[in-house]
């Protein structure tokens, strides 16, 4: 790793009225890093993400991405410049299917969404992307399926693999295997570990093993504020996180019980 930082945030607050949701948090999301943001229940892990992708403004602070202060530019300007989050399940189109989805997205990236007259699928560049993004993301043999028809962990690959069709710098993963059903969680974790090295991932995940399975770097919250910064080890065996964890009934490192059965 170059130690380049890609997306760095300097002294984030956000109030909501008497509540202060961020309390001056700064972090640096390195190029190629895979970067968890860990913490408990309120945390504040939702509203950091809502300052980064622009969905919030913050009271105070700054962030930079790519070395341009991005604090004040509209969500949609930030996904052009490659800062990216995975979007949720429910703002996909039942009706459609896996490849009409990526083909949408890849045409847009492309720059063709202005020829909507044309059928989808119609420019071989967009077959092509869309193709490649359904084989990577295991979607292949479902990719002619109405997505309403999708098996969750299904929707759940889609849902990354449409972040990945924006061409991400940055791709904020926003809890990835919530709700996945154990027989389907296996193929999500892989497809994450394989998730392209040139993209900068930081991950916000509950579940731990996920989280000390995939990050090199990790970040802990606490009631808005930053607790500490480290290596999974440094975190693993930091005092103060596993008082944080245990005071919510969990614990800090790999204890979370695996439910796939995977070893
Ligand atoms: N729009 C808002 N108005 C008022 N308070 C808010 C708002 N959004 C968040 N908060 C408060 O800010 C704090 C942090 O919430 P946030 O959702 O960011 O935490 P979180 O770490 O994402 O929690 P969880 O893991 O449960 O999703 C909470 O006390 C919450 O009630």
């Amino acid at each position: 790793m170059t130690g380049e930082t890609v997306l760095s945030a300097t002294g984030l607050v956000m109030r909501f009225g008497g509540i202060t949701a961020t309390n001056n948090v700064s972090l640096d999301l390195k190029r190629g890093a895979r970067h968890a943001l860990i913490g408990p229940n309120g945390a504040g892990k939702t509203t950091l993400i809502n300052l980064l992708t622009g969905v919030l403004t913050p009271t105070e602070g700054r962030i930079e991405l790519l070395g341009e202060d991005i604090t004040r530019l509209a969500p949609h300007k930030r996904v052009a410049r490659g800062l990216v989050r995975t979007f949720q399940i429910n703002q996909l189109f039942d009706s459609m299917t896996p490849l009409e989805t990526l083909a949408l997205v890849v045409s847009r990236q492309q720059g063709l969404s202005a020829q909507w007259w044309r059928p989808l699928g119609a420019s071989a560049r967009v077959v092509e992307r869309a193709s490649e993004l359904l084989e990577h993301f295991r979607l292949a043999d479902v990719a002619q399926q109405a997505v309403k028809q999708l098996a969750y962990g299904k929707r759940r690959l889609l849902e990354i693999a449409i972040a990945l069709a924006c061409e991400p710098r940055v791709l904020l993963l926003d809890e990835p295997v919530a709700g996945v059903p154990a027989g389907e969680r296996e193929e999500l974790l892989q497809t994450v570990a394989a998730l392209p090295s040139d993209v900068s991932v930081l991950l916000i995940e509950h579940d731990m093993d996920l989280v000390f399975s995939f990050a090199d770097r990790m970040t802990v919250l606490v009631n808005g504020t930053l607790l500490t910064e480290g290596s999974p080890e440094e975190i693993a065996g930091d005092p103060k996180v596993k008082e944080v964890y245990l005071g919510h009934g969990t614990s800090g490192s790999h204890a979370h019980s695996r439910e796939d059965g995977h070893a």
